[in-house]
């Protein structure tokens, strides 16, 4: 049985539209990779009438009907005001209308022991959600290299950057029969304080998190996992991304079954 997975949307005003998002590479890795049904979670709603009310996605209802929860990148940054810190760079984008979604929403799939895997923006959410910190520019900040995509087509920018380094015992280290595997990278915020409850499970060279998963989920036997590169890029090209979308899949479906039960 093809478990149901929720897709969190971007939330964007595009010209006089305010549209809720998400890139088909996304979609297309969480239904081939995890061999998913696919829904798009839409944010919260409060753009289409500054006179009417704000209206907020209610977790619970949402993951009732879902067997996994998928958290994508974006280039978006989280709200700094969400882990204490005032914002840096003013011209940057933000998606609170996403942040009003996908925050909660990580907080009761870890309550309930939901599948969920996140990536790029979706890592930097799961840590924010949980109460960890991010840095704004890690490229700023001395020791720590430049994690922003080249310029470029999309091969050259989803080209691989740099090795990480996965931690032994790790989830990550299991899937990928190996110590160490090459990634692509397009962020600038990246993990300054890792949240309560997370172990990392890979490291960039200069010592950045590059992955990590959630210790309670882990000891009930459950998948909630994220990764600050972008294995959804052709997910059936590289070995650990395959993996890592087929051990999301699976899970799902056992949560599925068990729910059925
Ligand atoms: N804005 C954050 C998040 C980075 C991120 O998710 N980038 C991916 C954008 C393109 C894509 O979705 O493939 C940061 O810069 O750290």
């Amino acid at each position: 049985m093809r478990p149901v997975i929720g897709v969190v949307a971007d939330v964007k005003p595009s010209r006089k539209y305010v549209w809720h998002k998400v890139q088909e590479k996304y979609l297309y890795a969480v239904a081939r990779g995890a061999d998913a049904e696919v829904v798009i979670l839409p944010g919260r709603l409060s753009a289409v009438d500054a006179e009417e009310r704000a209206i907020s996605p209610d977790p619970d209802r949402l993951l009732a009907f879902l067997d996994g929860v998928f958290l994508p990148g974006s280039p978006s940054n989280v709200d700094p005001a969400i882990y204490g810190d005032e914002r840096t760079f003013a011209d940057e984008l933000l998606d609170r209308n996403r942040d009003d979604l996908s925050l909660p929403l990580v907080r009761a799939a870890v309550e309930r022991g939901l599948p969920l895997f996140g990536v790029c923006r979706g890592f930097q959410e799961i840590n924010a959600a949980l109460g960890g910190t991010l840095h704004q520019h890690v490229q700023d900040i001395d020791g720590f290299g430049d994690h922003r995509e080249p310029d470029g087509d999309v091969e050259t920018q989803y080209g691989l950057a740099h090795e990480v380094e996965l931690v032994e015992g790790g989830v990550l280290h299991g899937l990928a029969g190996a110590g160490r595997v090459s990634v692509n990278s397009l962020h600038s915020q990246g993990i300054d304080r890792l949240a309560p409850g997370l172990v990392a499970e890979a490291y960039a060279p200069d010592g950045l998190i590059e992955a990590f998963h959630v210790a309670a989920a882990r000891e009930q036997g459950a998948f909630a996992i994220a990764v600050q590169w972008h294995p959804e890029w052709r997910v059936w090209a590289d070995p650990l991304s395959t993996a890592l979308f087929r051990a999301f899949g699976d899970a799902a479906r056992g949560y599925a079954a068990a729910r059925s039960r």
